[in-house]
């Protein structure tokens, strides 16, 4: 698995001149397709990353996307089917050692296509159920942010919510990072054409849009992310990898959403009638577009909220998901590593050594969501006294 075929065997018989240390165990290149991945050398605050193209004969310094993991004392890198290279830096936190390097995931081929360079794409791994994103739109003044309140009030360890990034002025009650980032126009279409969103549109005259950051700080927390998101960057989220439940919030109808709006009076009036006029579109959109999985209908909002509670699962008796443990372990410099199936078995200490008692951690791969743009989520972690015997006869890797 992963062994280096003849024509990288070649180039390793000749020397590589990319200035990567190959005496360096770590400088060992990862073989998916008919590429090769080097990863490590780290040439500024990040790991580097370089691709031998056989079929162009060369070294490629890829497009390097999303957040990138710190350099470290060294690293195993496994192949994976899915077009991904996991990661496991030595030395450092399991929290902060799990990474994907994406080389030919779907998000990877189109970003190629559309910048015409060679990209890869990291994506650190984190834990957790991997419950999908709720991703949730509707009309101005419809009570989604009443609905995702509630939500956050009666289960504040089960989710978490997405802060999106605005150009619209703060209204009387809201602060800074906790309702958005208020940001100024310029500074957000920089971030946009540097990559750091998920989506973005114009909504009522305002720039609106999701960093990756923040939903990926949402995933670091183990939690489900909530998005309060226009309809525009509902179909931009859809056609990502973020694989979320797109709810449509509904009004009883139009002259009680104006009721709603004016009653709520954080708009002048001029802004209320603009947000009535997009309503009408938003409605259609909203209801015809095929985007949503699901209309709630916010007429009397106790019923709504014990709609959205039974969409989300959340009717019968629910538990926040124990932390899987043993994060908070430190991944040392002397692992080894083994792949059976779905699970990634972490020695400590070399091959050699003779296992002690919880030595081993398996990373379980079998429920792993989403991944770039942002984190993958689900990964699954646990220690073990010895390998079992359906575990027998595992395919040493490093
Ligand atoms: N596409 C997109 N829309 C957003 C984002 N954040 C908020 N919105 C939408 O922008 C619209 C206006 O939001 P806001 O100014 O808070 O007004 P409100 O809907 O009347 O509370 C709403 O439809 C929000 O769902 C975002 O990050 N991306
Ligand atoms: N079912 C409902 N019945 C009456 N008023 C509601 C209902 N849901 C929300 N509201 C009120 O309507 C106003 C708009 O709700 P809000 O959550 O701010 O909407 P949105 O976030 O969709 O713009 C708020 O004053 C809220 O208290």
């Amino acid at each position: 698995m992963g062994e280096a075929p003849a024509f990288i065997e070649d180039d390793l018989q000749k020397g590589f001149s990319n200035g990567f240390d190959l005496k360096s165990k770590d400088a060992t290149p990862t073989v998916i397709g008919n590429k090769a991945y080097l990863i490590g050398g780290a040439d500024d605050e990040s790991i580097r990353v370089q691709v031998w193209d056989h079929s162009r004969g060369g070294w490629v310094n890829p497009t390097v996307l999303g957040t990138k993991p710190k350099p470290c004392k060294g690293h195993s890198a496994v192949p994976l089917n899915e077009g991904q290279i996991l990661v496991i830096q030595k030395g450092t936190s399991l929290d902060d050692g799990v990474w994907f390097l994406e080389v030919d995931t779907q998000y990877v081929r189109e970003q190629r296509k559309i910048l015409g360079t060679e990209v890869v794409a990291w994506s650190k791994g984190v834990k957790g159920n991997a419950e999908k994103p709720v991703v949730i739109s509707g009309p101005s003044g419809v009570g989604k942010g009443t609905l995702i309140s509630m939500l956050m009030k009666e289960f504040p360890s089960m989710f978490g919510f997405s802060v999106s990034h605005t150009t619209r002025a703060p209204r009387n009650m809201e602060k800074d990072s906790i309702h958005y980032h208020f940001t100024e126009r310029s500074v957000m279409e920089n971030d946009i054409k540097d990559g750091k969103f998920l989506e973005f549109a114009s909504v009522h005259g305002n720039l609106y849009g999701t960093s990756v950051e923040a939903v990926e700080v949402v995933a670091d927390a183990g939690k489900r992310c909530i998005l309060d998101i226009d309809v525009q960057g509902a179909r931009s989220v859809r056609a990502s990898s973020l694989e979320a439940i797109f709810i449509f919030v509904s009004p009883p109808s139009m002259e009680e959403l104006e009721k709603r709006l004016r009653a709520r009076g954080t708009e002048t009036e001029e802004q209320i009638l603009k947000r009535l006029r997009n309503a009408q579109a938003e409605m259609e959109q909203g209801k015809s577009s095929g985007i949503f999985d699901h209309i709630l209908y916010n007429d009397n909002l106790e019923e709504c909220y014990e709609n959205l509670k039974e969409l989300l699962g959340l009717d019968g008796n629910v538990t926040a998901t124990p932390k899987s443990s043993p994060y908070g372990v430190d991944l040392p410099l002397d692992l080894s590593i083994s792949k059976i199936d779905q699970k990634i078995i972490i020695k400590r200490g070399s091959p050699e050594l003779k296992t002690a008692t919880k030595n081993l951690i398996v990373l379980d791969l079998s429920t792993l969501k989403g991944g770039a743009p942002g984190r993958t989520r689900g990964l699954n972690v646990y220690a073990i006294d010895s390998l079992s015997d359906e575990l027998n006869g595992f395919n040493q890797l490093s």
